[in-house]
């Protein structure tokens, strides 16, 4: 009788002990079955999300790609570093676009005066691209093969807003970028100018004109300015052998002129694009000769790699006097009810200037290409973008020829 109730007592237990393991095995299959459901919904959402985000990334990816120009390759041997002092403003950002492009390592250094960073920001994420907040007041320690020495003010109301800060530019600037070409037995390009020459009793003027200048004029922060520059670059260059190229750069134009540059070209289209008078300074008899900034960008770039170690005119001799200018402006910009009225004369004012330029031409190929209404449509276009800009906040970057403008 006791083992009958043991065996009972058993299966009873044995029993609802399979009842309690089944429930349980139940109740693990449905969480497992319920779990699943969940990692499956998870891994849906998580796929879903890793492929919008891939998309987004395509998307970024994409418009990175667009910003900056193709550049071609170059091998270790013959990409060069070149810093380029300035290459934030009008002439150093075309120039830097063309280097860039040729497939050189760039190094920008600006104190953003007259420079703006939206005229190298196609470049600020490529890898062959640096830009440097620095002013050339101060020493700079880099590894470069070349520089471009370009930091200076150029504007006749921009050098004489600080004639003091202009001075130490052109002086103390240039000493030290000399000083870093010597340092890393690199080659130094000076961006000097027209002005050296002053108000000229030689016409044409030939590099070989010693020059007419004020030394205490409005304009000598400037042109004494460059004259110590240039005497600077031939003092280290017969004392420490540094390697070094001068450009007498004349009067240029084009896109990226800077909107308050005071300069003739920007002036005479901005007035004619808004319908005000425009601002003949004197009897508008006064010559210069305009060249496009892709061609002084061409001569740069062959006189820093040419042997000609002395000066020489970058320029286009198709002279004009002011007031022919003017019509041609006005005339070019289309229906404008702009008056063309005479100011009092500038001090000092040049009253004539074209470049010899047969020494460029001998001694690295080098001739102006650009006809004088075809650069000035391209410039007109620029200065009524950016003006639209100003209206409809749209962007107006000038990318290099070939380049689309819908970043
Ligand atoms: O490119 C050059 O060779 C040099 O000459 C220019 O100086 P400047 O020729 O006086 O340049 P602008 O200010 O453009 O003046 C050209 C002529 O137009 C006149 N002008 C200028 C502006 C204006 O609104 N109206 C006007 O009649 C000036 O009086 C001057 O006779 C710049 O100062 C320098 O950057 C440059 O190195």
């Amino acid at each position: 009788m006791r083992n009958y109730y043991w065996s009972l007592r058993n299966l009873i237990l044995f029993g609802g002990l399979a009842l309690i393991a089944m429930v349980t095995c139940r109740e693990i299959a449905s969480i497992a079955r319920e779990n699943t459901k969940n990692v499956d919904g998870i891994l849906m959402t998580g796929r879903d999300e890793v492929s919008e985000l891939k998309k987004r990334l395509q998307a970024l990816e994409k418009k990175a790609k667009i910003q900056h120009p193709a550049v071609k390759f170059l091998p270790e041997g013959k990409r060069k570093r070149i810093l380029v002092t300035g290459g934030a403003g009008f002439v150093g950002s075309h120039l830097v676009d063309k280097l860039m492009i040729q497939g050189h390592e760039v190094i920008v250094v600006d104190n953003f005066f007259t420079g703006r960073k939206r005229n190298v920001e196609h470049w600020l994420t490529h890898e062959n691209f640096e830009l440097i907040h620095h002013d050339v007041v101060e020493p700079l320690y880099i590894e470069v093969d070349q520089i471009y020495h370009l930091a200076c003010p150029a504007s006749p109301p921009h050098y004489m807003f600080n004639p003091i800060k202009t001075i130490k530019t052109s002086s103390i600037g240039t000493l030290n970028m000399l000083g870093l070409a010597k340092r890393v037995d690199g080659r130094l390009l000076l961006a000097s100018t027209s002005e050296i020459y002053g108000d000229p009793e030689e016409h044409p003027q030939n590099e070989n004109y010693w020059g007419h200048v004020n030394p205490i004029g409005p304009r000598a922060c400037y042109d004494e300015g460059k004259r110590v520059a240039e005497t600077m670059c031939y003092a280290y260059k017969k004392q420490e052998g540094v390697d070094v190229r001068v450009a007498r750069i004349f009067n240029t134009y084009g896109p990226r002129m800077h909107m308050e540059d005071g300069r003739v070209v920007s002036n005479f289209i901005l007035q004619a694009l808004q319908n005000l008078d425009i601002t003949i300074y004197g009897d508008g008899k006064q010559t210069r000769s305009f060249q496009y900034v892709d061609d002084l960008v061409d001569g740069l770039i062959g006189l820093m790699n040419s042997d000609i170690t002395s000066p020489v005119n970058v320029g286009n001799p198709d002279e004009h006097t002011i007031e022919e200018f003017a019509t041609i402006i006005k005339d070019m910009v289309g229906p404008t009810s702009s008056k063309i009225v005479h100011h009092p004369a500038t001090e000092d004012d040049p009253q004539r200037r074209k470049p010899d330029i047969e020494k460029a031409f001998k001694g690295f190929g080098w001739r102006p290409k650009m006809p004088l209404k075809e650069g000035l449509t391209k410039t007109i276009e620029y200065f009524r973008a950016e003006l639209a800009q100003e209206e409809n906040n749209s962007p107006n970057i000038f990318l290099p020829d070939g380049y689309s403008n819908d970043l």
